[in-house]
């Protein structure tokens, strides 16, 4: 017998049938580790060539000219790379990721679903690191994801990058919340600060960062009080 040749190619608007059926074929093979899909194959196969004829890049796996494996690039963002369901285990998904890594030096991300331990453990062993983690409420499925990132050839440029994103939304944040503390302070009764109300805060805060921990969050939190209070006075 002959071995089974494996190429990659890049795909384009008349692959996305086949592309699709992948997905969808992937996807229901993979529940319950990853959520079952909110969208049907005829839905799926339009979205697919929406998205190959826009800013999307594809690629193709294929063995002896049977595809059995697809990777869709936007931007910075590996946004799928799906397996047929009896493809599995044998290299087909590295190959694809060899060719997102060579395609993405400087770096990429992508979502995972929190259930997919299979898919986090693959891309562990391939180099790519864990960042936030979400509930869910950004995604169709409502399924709780794992942001994660192939850092490339620069780690700290990237990272860099991916830090001036956030600062952006940070700065916003703080600009926000100053003028709301500014707001209530002529119509506070007593102008000492309430120590109960802060810790409320702390406690909200920082159930949405864990990772931080409350007492973190309370010594951050006094210093964005304290400096709002302060540019407040200073108006
Ligand atoms: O809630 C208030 O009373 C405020 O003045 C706002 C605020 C805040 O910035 O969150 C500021 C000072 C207080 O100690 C508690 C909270």
């Amino acid at each position: 017998m002959t071995p089974t040749e494996l190429t990659l190619r890049p795909a384009d608007a008349g692959d996305a049938d086949t592309m699709a059926d992948l997905h969808v074929d992937s996807r229901e093979a993979n529940v319950p580790s990853m959520p079952p899909m909110v969208h049907d194959r005829t839905t799926t196969r339009r979205w697919m060539h929406g998205r190959l004829e826009g800013a999307s890049s594809g690629w193709l796996a294929e063995e002896d000219g049977v595809a059995v494996g697809y990777a869709v690039l936007t931007g910075d963002w590996l946004d799928d790379l799906f397996l047929a369901p009896a493809a599995t285990g044998r290299g087909v998904g590295a190959a694809l990721l060899d060719v997102v890594k060579a395609e993405r030096p400087g770096g990429f991300c992508l979502w995972v679903f929190e259930s997919n331990a299979g898919a986090r453990r693959f891309y562990a062993r391939h180099g790519l690191v864990e960042l936030e983690t979400t509930d869910g409420h950004a995604n169709e499925e409502g399924a709780p994801d794992v942001r994660l990132a192939w850092p490339g050839r620069d780690p700290v440029s990237f990272f860099r990058r991916l830090i001036d994103e956030v600062d952006d939304e940070l700065g916003d944040l703080l600009a926000r919340r100053a003028a709301l503390t500014r707001a209530t302070q002529p119509h506070e009764v007593d102008p000492s600060r309430d120590p109960d109300r802060e810790r409320d805060i702390v406690a909200r805060l920082a159930r949405r960062a864990p990772s931080l921990g409350e007492e973190r969050v309370a010594r951050i939190m006094h210093a964005v009080i304290t400096e709002s209070l302060g540019a407040a006075e200073d108006d």
